[in-house]
């Protein structure tokens, strides 16, 4: 592994590699400060042996991984541009040859992940929400950066503007918290949006869901008439949810409950919801 003071000169590596095609969802991160604080927002105490990197570019931030693994430690990197594929494995041959690095080529979507202990990634723009939706379930540390728009509403809460059904799905499966805004001089080429740094501690959540599938679907579906009372919302999205008899659902549930709003009920208020929903619902599960 390199020492910290040693780290590639990220601008040199995109004139090695002449890459940079916004099309391809490549904006590579110029900014050595960012660069290097990225990987210390892994949670406190995170397993670093197996660092895994979506969308791995020129390589600057896979140079930075590769000093924040311990001594036996390894980093996967996957890279759909098979130029940058290329580069990558030029450019880190020593490292390759070392065993202390991998690069994993294809779309993210579609290859089989190795067996990681944490992410750390700027992902592509255009997949980013597929690819975090992906690294979730896996209950694994993550440091992601997004657009800023996606960051805030993925970390938003109960009430706040920005709370959707990203923010539920996402908490339904770790602790999310913004710990960075990048802007848009940190990248080259630079992107038309503001990009922030999410971090992603995983644990289980503080209320039971039976079928997490359909939580995760009824959800999505009461979301898509946020600005109808609850009531209406379940009636109107059993296409979605898979309800059979919205009514039934609507006359077991807690009057005051059907008259928010879905961005103002609480993940746990939804995963109740849920749950009485398949006890009483033969679409999804119950009489
Ligand atoms: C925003 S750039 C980040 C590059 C580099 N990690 C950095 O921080 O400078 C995203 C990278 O992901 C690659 N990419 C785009 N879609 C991908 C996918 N579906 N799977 C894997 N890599 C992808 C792009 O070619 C690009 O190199």
């Amino acid at each position: 592994m390199t020492a910290p003071d040693e780290s590639r000169d990220p601008d040199g590596l995109i004139r090695r590699a002449k890459r940079g095609n916004p099309e391809f969802d490549q904006h590579f991160l110029v900014d050595d400060r960012v660069l290097d604080r990225i990987p210390n927002y892994l949670p406190e105490g995170a397993d670093r042996s197996h660092l895994l990197e979506i969308g791995g570019g020129t390589g600057a931030l896979t140079d930075r991984l590769l000093d924040a693994v311990p001594e036996d430690g390894h980093v996967s990197v996957v890279e759909r541009d098979p130029d940058l594929v290329s580069f990558l494995r030029k450019e880190f041959a020593d490292e390759i040859e070392a065993g202390d690095l991998t690069v994993i080529a294809g779309d993210a979507l579609e290859v089989d992940l190795p067996a990681f202990t944490a992410s750390v990634s700027n992902l592509p723009y255009g997949a980013s929400s597929e690819i975090a939706f992906d690294l979730l379930p896996r209950k694994r540390p993550l440091v992601l950066m997004f657009q800023r728009e996606f960051a805030e509403r993925m970390v938003a809460e109960a009430g706040d503007d920005d709370y959707g059904r990203l923010s539920v799905s996402a908490r339904h499966y770790a602790d999310v918290e913004l710990v960075e805004h990048v802007p848009a001089e940190a990248f080259d080429p630079q992107p038309r949006v503001e990009s922030a740094v999410v971090r992603c501690t995983p644990r289980d959540p503080e209320y039971e869901v039976s079928d997490e599938a359909f939580f995760l679907r009824f959800v999505k579906a009461l979301f898509t008439q946020r600005r109808k009372t609850m009531r209406n919302a379940v009636r109107n999205t059993g296409h979605i949810s898979g309800l059979e008899d919205p009514d039934a659902v609507v006359a077991a549930a807690d009057e005051s409950l059907m008259s928010k709003r879905a961005g103002n009920v609480t993940p746990a208020e939804f995963a109740a919801l849920a749950r009485l929903a398949i006890r009483v619902d033969p679409g999804v599960g119950g009489e």
